[in-house]
């Protein structure tokens, strides 16, 4: 519509728009120079450039408000009236604002800079996250070590935060009250722009359960054989110090343990990287020409200019990787400490997609500059992956041997991935199941430890390797739970990914329904400018329509569905139910006992 007011209420837009935008690269610009350079200088400059954006924002969601444009009788304008009016923290006043982003970036910088000491040699103390532990854990196959590293990081890198986190949690509780939500958690859950969205969260968890079960009991099995029943329990919750990951989260360092079919052997991504020489830029440059291959975007030389691929050796920096949109000259950058491994050629991908929705929806009013369900944005990374790390695209890296697997070499290559897609799936759940559960006041703050192992044991059947207490605080161990970082997003991110990847694959002539020569496991969409064209049509609209609208037009579905992801995995599906009960392994788990009754 064209009237006046229409008219007026664009320019209006237009220019608070562009100031927007601004403020946004002023933010970004300030969070990071302290991301990759940890210092209180830095950390206090950050959140002086914060709260001054706080402030215009606050004064922008005044005029919109006051001019009633989310009345307007243009639906565009409607959507951006809605969208800044949406203040979240910024609706504090400054006092309050000041102390919540110092409580978080206080614990941020807190994971950042946390060091343990060796298991091997106590005096040495300087071991990180990044490259030490992880790797400790990963290659370790000894639990008293693994029990080692385990409570060096919990200890050190959970309990200390105790005071910060419930700073936290009592402004954001005010903020979200400032905003007319029930609690944090309703003000999370209303980017998914779905009232049915908790309800679906639960209701996949459950559908995907019984699968999550086969896996459970399968590597609690294979485990027990390995470590044996005094470490391992028949019937009990799995020790997580043993699954090569701190939280447990994928499982894929360990699969050694579990192989299906020993006698097929991976090929170690690692070794063959290292054998051909592979640097850091490699991996990026891999994703890079991956994009390119879709006719998506290539990485602007400020990109390769400004990024920080690399742990420095002369500051600290938070290595947990993120990907950065500067809101200017498609300024987009990562920040992460690469190791040459197939963890990280994930990783990498992961932040490529995220540069890559950056620029595709650069276009866009600065307000619509992002994903319209946080999962989405979680994804289309995930989606690459997906094809760039299948046997077949890795083959033609010469990074493998075989191409085309045979029956057994098919079953361990989706096991692989089933231990990081649908592992993943109740630790994502947790994360904020308990979250919503602290926002919302439902957990009395003396038992929000124990309440936190109880829900990871309960959806997961998974227990620490020691008891834990009220008197630890173990949540802030984890990256999102000190960066208030929303983690329905890569729950959901990990389902949708497989609804892309299908849509994709069918675009790309790799996959037909019911071909069994055509499957979603064996499927690579390099070089096919078809996909490439589906995927820019829906990155580019950015937050400017509902999800639905622009996941139907991309792959005709309107909601977050698993059928695609147990399509996927079908095969292994039906492989372990058989040989689960060929075994005669039990399934499921009771109560931990590492917290106290
Ligand atoms: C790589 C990132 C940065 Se958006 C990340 O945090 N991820 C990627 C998948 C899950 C989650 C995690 O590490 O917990
Ligand atoms: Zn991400």
């Amino acid at each position: 519509s064209c009237s006046a007011s229409v008219l007026q209420a664009q320019r209006f837009f237009e220019q608070e728009n562009s100031k927007l935008r601004e403020r946004y690269h002023a933010e970004y610009s300030a969070a990071y120079t302290y991301n990759t350079n940890v210092t209180e200088e830095n950390r206090r400059a950050m959140i002086v450039v914060y709260a001054e954006s706080a402030s215009q924002n606050k004064l922008l969601a005044q005029a919109v408000r006051a001019g009633d444009y989310a009345k307007s009788a243009d639906a565009n304008i409607r959507r951006q009236a809605r969208m800044l009016q949406d203040l979240g923290a910024d609706a504090l006043d400054p006092s309050d604002y000041l102390e919540l982003k110092n409580a978080i970036s206080s614990m941020q910088s807190n994971y950042a800079t946390t060091s343990v000491c060796s298991y091997t040699n106590r005096t040495d103390c300087s071991l990180t996250l990044e490259p030490h532990i992880q790797e400790r854990l990963a290659n370790s196959r000894d639990p008293a070590e693994l029990a080692w590293y385990w409570r060096e990081w919990y200890d050190k890198a959970g309990t200390p935060m105790r005071g910060n986190f419930e700073k936290y949690v009592r402004l954001t509780r005010k903020a979200a009250h400032l905003n007319d939500y029930r609690s944090y958690a309703d003000y999370w859950v209303h980017f998914y722009e779905d009232a049915d969205f908790e309800r679906q969260l639960d209701a996949t968890y459950k559908a995907l359960l019984p699968f999550y079960r086969q896996i459970h009991g399968y590597v609690r099995y294979r485990l027990r054989q390995h470590y044996g029943p005094e470490v391992v329990p028949a019937e009990g919750n799995i020790p997580m110090h043993l699954l090569g990951n701190m939280w447990a989260q994928s499982w894929n360092d360990v699969i050694d343990l579990f192989t299906p079919y020993p006698e097929k052997p991976f090929v170690d991504v690692k070794l063959e990287m290292e054998r051909q020489e592979y640097s850091v830029r490699k991996l990026f440059e891999l994703g890079d020409q991956f994009f390119q291959s879709l006719g998506m975007r290539a990485l602007p030389a400020s990109f390769w200019n400004l990024s920080v691929l690399e742990r420095p050796t002369d500051r600290e920096v938070v290595c947990h990787a993120s990907a950065w949109d500067f809101y200017q000259d498609s300024d987009v950058r990562i920040k992460m400490c690469t190791e040459l491994n197939t963890h990280y050629l994930y990783v990498v991908h992961h932040e490529l997609g995220h540069i890559q929705y950056y620029l595709q929806y650069e276009q866009q009013p600065a307000v619509f500059r992002g994903a319209p369900n946080p999962g989405f944005h979680e994804a289309v990374g995930d989606v690459i992956a997906l094809s760039a790390m299948s046997a077949k695209h890795l083959k033609s890296l010469n990074l493998t041997r075989s191409g085309r697997l045979d029956e057994k070499s098919r079953i361990n290559e989706l096991f692989k991935q089933a231990l990081s897609k649908i592992v993943f799936l109740p630790f994502g759940y947790t994360m904020d199941k308990y979250r919503y559960a602290v926002f919302r006041g439902e957990l009395d703050e003396s038992q929000w430890n124990c309440a936190f192992w109880q829900m990871r044991s309960e959806f997961g059947g998974l227990e620490p390797p020691l008891t834990r207490s009220n008197s630890d605080f173990d949540p802030p161990a984890k990256y999102h739970i000190d960066a208030d970082v929303e983690y329905l997003r890569y729950f959901a991110a990990h389902i949708f990914q497989f609804q892309f990847h299908r849509a994709l694959c069918r675009l790309a002539g790799q996959y037909a329904p019911g071909d069994s020569q055509q499957t979603l496991d064996n499927c690579d969409i390099f070089g096919s400018k078809k996909a490439g064209q589906a995927f820019k049509t829906f990155l580019s609209a950015g937050n400017s329509k509902h999800w639905k609208i622009v996941l139907e037009e991309f792959t005709g579905e309107t909601e977050m569905d698993p059928a695609a992801l147990l399509e996927y995995f079908d095969p292994l599906y039906q492989w372990l139910k058989q040989e689960n009960s060929r075994l005669g392994v039990p399934l499921g788990w009771g109560n931990t006992n590492k917290i106290p009754s």
